[in-house]
């Protein structure tokens, strides 16, 4: 503590008591109060001075050291900005007295304060921090009363205590709120011993501050915890690109650049990777190496498919009764199946597993609402989930990975579907309520968009499928593979070990639809700069980076003008910086559809402006709250702190089915939706489409990319840009090679199991009307 007081003198401080709390915000423990000075050695003379900092249960007409720097506000003039603090315990019995009967200490009032002053004098308090037990000495005072003073007494030393410390090593007070939640007490020692456990607890905590300050400790260059906790790091940073593994020597390499470990020495690092093979924080397979979660997710995954695999169906519908059921469904629904539909409508109530896959256009909302019915009459069920006592009784279960393509999956079929995590019950940091002790109920499992289910969320789904349930998984194989990390769906088709049909012929092109042409025309590299002729469905305004913001404005402004329903649009781009990124073109729609009003209320995070009406988006699952990444939403309401019971400031946020409560510190998840990024957008569509491309995206222009942001338009698409660089983009493939392992994991699998018609269905030789 001495140490740290001299450390701490050598820095600006001020002395002094709090007059009054100006702001407080709970969620963040972020305060302003207003300080009377008692002494500083910073050069100010006032009596009085604001301050603002992340503070834990600050007590006023309390006397605190404030160590910080001064900082000029705009608005409110000079202000002291607090990076760390400490309570002055009081050294006279008067003052002792006072602090323990405080409203730091529930349940101690001035008797009992002098009752402690008395038996344990003035270094009461040091007494008690050494050793808490000290106080069950202390005549009168409950076994209860005792324990819990001590423990508070602690608490509140502690974190000042801590948070000192960590200021002596540049970390600010609102990361030491965040270490001393995680660690209590143990927080010095972790920092002293091994401060890259941080780097993996903590939020925010950066590898190389936690870096620095082993070395200031003088842990060598080559410490086990050190070149450990590079590995996982370097591990961690590869999940973000979607891996999930890498080659060793890939790996061996990164953490050698990391930690400037010269290539001479690089034997250390191997060494340190099998011991933590050993320990199980990595494994390493040949010449992979993975985290645990995700070795085990593939593990897990490939291990529940065969287990379902190898159920096979037992009732066979003869052809030709599936012909007859088929073309009575044609006859209610006025169309008549494709070749390639009715394959896919037979094959998959005939396959235990099997994967639909197929463009925008091809019918595969078509053929999944033929496979409900055709089931529904083979096994004499009903599609009506009314008709069933218990809902557990329901055979057919439908999902998706995104709130939206769960909502388009309800609204084209008719029948209940929920988003994969509400399917298995997210119950928050624990996982899942559905899994193999408490699997699904029902008897076919149809899950859409399925390209954009990762690696984990797969694992989880297959766990909770139980060994009877049939499954078709459909997906377009040509979009986006998953925002996490591997690629299932691509993996599964690379593994040629599910039956697949894949449909390629469109329909929607039938009905003169430019966008499917140019969708399909991208897919099988046979675009021209002819195909981007303006249709009725589609046109291309040429423009360069520079006037983006005004070509999409003046389109807005046309759409205002035709009594469209601006919020039908949707702006579509790559990236988020440049003059045409996501954000200066959300700037410039909210100027233009949500402008500022003397009475529309608004709030400011982070530089940008929240304002009731405004369109946002998701950024990340909220399982609790039902609310999913890509769900888009609209701002209904602003409450001022002193306006909720409690007196934090919210923001609320109206989604399709329901509202949701933000508080400041969650903000930070979602942001304007005017313009939302490509790969935000998978799973949605959009009646209008525009779509920004300019040469200054250039590392983002990617076959896949532009053809997931083509695919999502259903009525109208405007690509507004430069046509070299979209036709450039367009014959760019994604070179980004994902790491994934599943497709050996299954072939490693599933040797044994004699597998059911896998190859490609062909069913050349007949037709349905063959039977009519
Ligand atoms: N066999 C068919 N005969 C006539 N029209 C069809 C046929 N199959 C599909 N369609 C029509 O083609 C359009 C596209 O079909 P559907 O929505 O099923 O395709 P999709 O693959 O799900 O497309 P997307 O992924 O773009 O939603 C629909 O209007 C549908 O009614």
């Amino acid at each position: 503590m001495e140490q740290d007081q001299q450390t701490m003198d050598e820095q600006g401080y001020i002395k002094g008591e709090i007059l009054y709390t100006i702001f407080h915000n709970e969620a963040e423990h972020f305060s302003i109060i207003k300080i009377r000075v008692q002494d500083t050695n910073e050069d100010f003379k006032e009596k009085e001075i604001v301050a603002k900092g992340y503070f834990s249960n600050l007590q006023e007409q309390t006397p605190y050291f404030f160590y910080g720097t001064f900082e000029r506000h705009a608005r409110f003039g000079l202000q002291y900005k607090v990076s760390s603090y400490k309570t002055i315990v009081p050294n006279t019995k008067d003052g002792l007295v006072a602090y323990l009967s405080s409203d730091l200490f529930y349940g101690i009032g001035k008797k009992t304060a002098e009752r402690i002053v008395e038996h344990l004098g003035e270094t009461a308090i040091t007494q008690i921090l050494n050793d808490g037990s000290i106080l069950q000495g202390v005549p009168g005072l409950k076994k209860e009363t005792a324990e819990r003073l001590a423990s508070s007494i602690q608490e509140n030393q502690g974190f000042e205590h801590i948070a000192v410390y960590l200021a002596n090593y540049g970390v600010g007070l609102k990361m030491a709120q965040r270490i001393y939640k995680e660690y209590k007490d143990e927080a010095i020692e972790v920092l002293e011993e091994d401060p890259y456990q941080y780097v993996f607890a903590i939020e925010g905590f950066g590898f190389r501050t936690a870096d620095d300050i082993a070395r200031q400790n003088g842990l060598s260059m080559t410490h086990p915890n050190r070149i450990g906790a590079g590995c996982i790091y370097i591990l961690q940073k590869c999940i973000q690109d979607g891996h999930v593994y890498i080659p060793i020597e890939f790996c061996v390499d990164q953490v050698g650049e990391l930690l400037s470990i010269h290539s001479e020495e690089v034997r250390i690092i191997t060494e340190q990777m099998e011991e933590l093979n050993k320990e199980k924080k990595v494994i390493m397979k040949d010449t992979k190496v993975y985290l645990p979660s995700l070795y085990y997710a593939e593990d897990g995954f490939a291990a529940n498919l065969k287990r379902i695999m190898e159920k096979p169906i037992k009732d066979e519908t003869p052809l030709a009764e599936m012909m007859k059921i088929t073309g009575d469904i044609e006859e209610s629904e006025v169309l008549s199946y494709g070749k390639e539909q009715f394959s896919a409508i037979n094959q998959s109530l005939h396959s235990k597993v099997m994967i639909l896959t197929g463009g925008p256009g091809t019918g595969k909302t078509t053929v999944i609402k033929g496979i409900l019915k055709a089931y529904a009459t083979i096994h004499d069920v009903s599609l009506n989930p009314k008709d069933y006592d218990d809902p557990a009784e329901f055979p057919f279960v439908l999902t998706a990975p995104t709130g939206r393509a769960a909502k388009r999956l309800n609204e084209s079929t008719g029948l209940p579907a929920l988003t994969i995590h509400r399917l298995l019950g997210w119950n928050g940091s624990n996982g899942f309520n559905k899994d193999e002790q408490e699997q699904l109920s029902g008897k076919i499992l149809i899950v859409d968009e399925f390209s954009m289910v990762d690696i984990w969320l797969a694992n989880s789904l297959f766990k909770a499928i139980p060994d009877e349930m049939q499954v078709l998984l459909v997906g377009d194989e040509d979009q986006l593979p998953s925002v996490g990390p591997g690629q299932v769906l691509t993996d599964l088709l690379n593994s040629k070990l599910l039956p697949l049909v894949r449909l390629n012929e469109v329909y929607r092109q039938k009905e003169g639809s430019k966008i499917i042409q140019l969708a399909h025309e991208i897919k099988n590299n046979q675009l021209t700069v002819q195909s981007l002729q303006n249709d009725k469905d589609f046109s291309f305004i040429a423009c360069n980076e520079h006037q983006m913001l005004q070509v999409v404005t003046s389109i807005f402004t046309k759409a205002k003008e035709k009594g469209l329903d601006v919020k039908e649009i949707q702006v579509l781009a790559p990236m988020y910086r440049s003059q045409a990124g996501i954000t200066m073109i959300n700037q410039q729609l909210q100027q233009l559809i949500n402008p500022k009003t003397k009475t529309k209320r608004e709030v400011k995070y982070h530089d940008v402006v929240y304002r009731v009406g405004d369109k946002v988006i998701q950024l990340v699952n909220q399982p609790e709250d039902g609310v999913y990444n890509g769900d888009i939403g609209e701002v209904v309401a602003i409450f001022r702190e002193e306006e909720n019971v409690d007196n934090v400031e919210q923001v609320v946020i109206a989604f399709d089915d329901k509202e949701v409560v933000y508080e400041r510190n969650n903000y930070i998840n979602f942001t304007h939706a005017y313009c939302i990024s490509i790969h935000k957008s998978q799973g949605s569509e959009f009646p209008i489409v525009i779509l920004p491309v300019v040469s200054t995206y250039y590392r983002m222009l990617r076959k896949n990319l532009l053809y997931t942001a083509i695919t999502r338009s259903k009525e109208s698409l405007i690509i507004c840009g430069e046509q070299q660089a979209f036709l450039k983009g367009i014959q760019t493939m994604d070179t980004n090679k994902r790491y994934t392992s599943l497709k050996e994991q299954l072939s490693g699998r599933m040797k044994d199991l004699k597998m059911e018609e896998a190859e490609e269905v062909d069913e050349e030789e007949i037709s349905p009307y063959d039977f009519m």
